[in-house]
């Protein structure tokens, strides 16, 4: 059995983001660029009036005096009218301010008699009120460089310089098989013996919640060759196989031998960790698979743990879960020696765990924000003591 530090070291030697694919701006929110990306053409592309207002030359103003007001340039108008020397042309936010003109005053600072324009704007600059061409970014500039995670900010400043497709490291396709004889559908009745399926919903869930949504869900029966055939299948069309159940010491525990069968090289199997101790990992080629221990606690341990890091990884980004120091609300006694991931409610510096710990249990998972690490040594974590808090990626 290998420690949490050793596998999280195997993972990161053994995943790589995945090779960039052009796909529509509009469809590359929460995706990496896998390139450097340029700008198509100036922003602003004219020089642009930030008001409502009059456009003028600077200079050629005699303060105090009127000037005419001749022309108007609303938004969207070519701009190319010329203002005449010593005249005004009346202008809009975002218009293109035209020759002969290089400042704007906003229509507040101003009063209009008929076609006399006065001007009360002690304050005002050349230039004043006037975007310039290319103030934001030229024309072959570089306006995100890889390894940008893009927001809805860098979606919209991208689609602004006049991109419409991005490269970037595409989502993985995720399969998740939940094996098990005794699952039953939700809804269904229960026979004797069966339990409800909820670890493939929970893993859907927490996947989508990531921008995950090429996922597949396979149910398997306890049975070597058909568990082998359904990860030979999924090996031909997804980049990620997450496993839950059979992956334990069981007569019916078939995950670790299916996955060698079907040329899967296993990296680990079994964590000095609680939950999630029997936790497989293995990769084919750029393929990973985890064999998530089957208690519903445990599979979502590890998938914020392990799981989660390598999606983000696959899609080109280095995040980890949000890690923090707090102060432990409670005492708690560990007996175990082995790494020990709590369920938490975190807030303001203090974490406390929540009560029902097992990893069979997800009642206290269902209102943690944090998950609590405890290092392997067996003894009593004070209260008041610090300890190491992972913030789980949910809805804030
Ligand atoms: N002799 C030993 N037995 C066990 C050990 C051990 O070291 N020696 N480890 C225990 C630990 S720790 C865990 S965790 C489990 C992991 O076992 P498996 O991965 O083989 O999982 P299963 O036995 O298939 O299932 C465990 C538990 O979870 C329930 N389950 C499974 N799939 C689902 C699902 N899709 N939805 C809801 N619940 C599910 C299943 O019914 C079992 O109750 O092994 C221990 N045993
Ligand atoms: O590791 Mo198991 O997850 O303790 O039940």
């Amino acid at each position: 059995m290998i420690g949490v530090e050793e596998a999280l070291n195997i993972l990161e030697d053994n995943v790589t983001s995945l090779p960039g694919v052009q796909v529509d701006v509009d469809r590359a929110v929460g995706c990496v660029l896998a390139e450097d990306t340029y700008a198509t053409c100036d922003i602003p592309p004219f020089n642009q009036s930030s008001m409502d207002g009059y456009a003028f030359a600077f200079n050629s103003r005699t303060k105090g005096e009127a000037m005419e007001v001749k022309g108007e340039v609303p938004a969207g108008d070519s701009g190319s009218i010329r203002a005449e020397t010593g005249k005004a042309v009346r202008i809009f936010t975002g218009a293109r301010v035209p020759e002969g003109t290089d400042t704007v005053v906003m229509q507040e600072k101003t009063r209009q008699q008929g076609d006399l324009l006065y001007i009360a704007d002690e304050g005002l600059q050349p230039g004043g009120n006037v975007r310039q061409q290319g103030e934001e970014i030229r024309q072959g500039e570089l306006a995100l460089p890889a390894g940008t995670l893009l927001t809805p900010a860098g979606i919209g400043f991208l689609s602004g310089v006049g991109i419409r497709e991005v490269n970037v490291h595409p989502r993985p396709s995720i399969a998740i098989i939940v094996t098990g004889n005794e699952l039953q559908k939700p809804g269904e009745s229960l026979k004797p013996g069966q339990i409800y399926e909820s670890n493939s919903s929970m893993l859907r869930a927490a996947l989508s919640e990531t921008g995950m949504h090429d996922v597949m869900v396979y149910t398997v029966e306890d049975n070597l060759e058909k568990l082998s055939a359904t990860i030979h299948e999924c090996l031909k069309v997804h980049h990620v196989i997450l496993l839950t159940g059979g992956v334990s010491v069981g007569d019916y525990d078939f995950v670790v031998q299916a996955a060698t069968r079907c040329g899967v090289t296993r990296k680990f199997h079994k964590l000095r960790q609680r939950p999630g101790k029997p936790l497989y990992f293995g990769t084919k080629e750029q393929q990973v698979i985890f064999g998530l221990p089957g208690n519903p606690s445990s599979v979502l341990t590890c998938y914020y743990e392990y799981v989660w890091m390598v999606l983000q990884r696959l899609s080109g980004t280095e995040r980890k879960l949000t890690r923090v120091r707090a102060t432990l609300g409670t005492t708690v006694n560990k007996k175990n020696t082995l790494t020990q991931f709590l369920k938490g409610s975190y807030a303001g510096g203090q974490v406390i765990p929540l009560q029902g710990q097992e990893s069979f249990r997800l009642r206290s998972f269902a209102t943690a924000n944090c998950l609590i690490r405890l290092g392997e040594e067996a003894r009593m974590y004070e209260e008041g003591e610090t300890v190491d808090v992972h913030l789980l990626p949910v809805y804030r």
